[in-house]
């Protein structure tokens, strides 16, 4: 395992210390979280009565394969706790997420849920939000015009930089479970996230962005110097 890899696993093994028998969670998406279902399936292994909701249909199967019972949110639309990545973390736990392509089901269940722990390796956590491009997903009837529309909602929050047509390492355009597109939104710098997020939820087109605001309550993070507990204020 790379020092990447272990710092992830650190990160998700002490969230794992917040879930208790009984509890109904949603599960993330992305390499940390896949750590983190490892591990819960190990402690099910051993007893653990717990139910998951996965964010996308590669942790469900995951999930499944390790013997971790899952559900639907039709079936438990309210959550306990939530536990998934993150591709950055401001310093007031605002988060970019979505570099997996799960942002949708991503902020669906971390919404549904009580509490959203947040697991990361130390190099997530930046000063300011932006270096990592912002996931916009997209209905794909009409892009150019959405692509226009959320060039102009972005100004208007103090954005600008390309946009870029998700697709995969295969050339072909990417699609979310949700079965629509994503645009990788390149600003360098977000400096007022709030106003971005308002802007671009009114685009027509746009489904939902990846700025996660007061959806974190406890960001865990894993560097070189041990694990570091961080809570919203
Ligand atoms: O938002 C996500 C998926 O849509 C992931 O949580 C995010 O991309 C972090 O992934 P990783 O743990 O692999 O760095």
């Amino acid at each position: 395992m790379t020092d990447a890899e272990a710092l992830k696993r650190q990160a998700a093994a002490r969230a794992l210390e917040y879930v208790r028998s009984g509890m109904k969670l949603g599960l993330g998406t992305g390499s940390t979280a896949k750590h983190f279902v490892e591990l819960l399936a190990e402690r099910v292994q051993q007893g653990l009565e717990v139910v998951g909701v996965p964010t996308s249909e590669v942790t469900r199967a995951q999930a499944e394969s390790l013997g971790v019972p899952v559900a639907t949110l039709e079936e438990h639309p309210v959550l306990d706790l939530c536990i998934d990545g993150a591709d950055e973390v401001g310093p007031d736990l605002t988060l970019v997420k979505g570099g997996g392509g799960a942002l949708l089901r991503e902020k669906i269940v971390a919404s549904a849920a009580q509490q959203m722990i947040v697991i990361a390796d130390g190099s997530k956590m930046v000063a300011q939000l932006g270096a990592f491009p912002l996931p916009i997903e997209v209905v794909d009837f009409g892009v150019a015009a959405t692509r226009r529309a959320i060039d102009r909602a972005a100004k208007a929050a103090g954005c600008h930089g390309l946009l870029t047509l998700r697709r995969r390492p295969d050339g072909h355009v990417f699609v979310t479970d949700q079965g629509h597109v994503i645009l990788d939104a390149a600003y360098g710098v977000i400096p007022d996230p709030a106003a971005l997020a308002l802007n671009l939820s009114q685009v027509p087109g746009v489904v939902e962005h990846g700025l996660f605001i007061n959806l974190a309550s406890r960001v865990i993070l894993a560097g070189a110097n041990g694990v570091t507990v961080l809570d919203r204020a």
